[in-house]
């Protein structure tokens, strides 16, 4: 039991390191609270809420192993190296593509109830 809330313990330390040192995570979570925001204000379905939520869950998950990736190419790779430069940017481009299809979703749900 002891283990398991060290467990949570170093998770939300982690969530804290990325929410305190990466500005990306920090927009994704202003996104996540105006998307569930949204959803109260125009009352959107229950099967719309799932949508939102693996949405939100979708892009803050890879920004989290973004950063991870990040730190550890920081760690292993210091100098410059086109391969760690290749890492980091197809990281980037795979939360780039989870926030334009999260968006996409969004974009499905919400306009058409303005
Ligand atoms: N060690 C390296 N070798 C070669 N290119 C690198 C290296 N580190 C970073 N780069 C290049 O610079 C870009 C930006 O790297 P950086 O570490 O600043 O990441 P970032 O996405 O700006 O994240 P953050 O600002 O949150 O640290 C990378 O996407 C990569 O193209």
């Amino acid at each position: 039991m002891k283990k398991l809330i060290e467990g949570f313990g170093y998770a939300f330390k982690g969530l804290g390191y990325a929410a305190s040192t990466q500005l990306n995570f920090r927009i994704h979570l202003v996104a996540m609270l105006a998307a569930i925001g949204l959803g109260f204000y125009l009352h959107i379905s229950t099967a719309e809420w799932c949508w939102i939520i693996a949405c939100i869950a979708a892009v803050l998950i890879t920004e989290l192993l973004n950063t991870a990736i990040e730190i550890l190419v920081d760690l292993v790779s210091p100098e410059y190296n086109v391969k760690a430069g290749h890492i980091k940017d197809v990281s980037a481009a795979a939360v780039l593509i989870t926030a334009i299809f999260a968006a996409i979703i969004g974009a499905i749900i919400f306009i058409p109830k303005f």
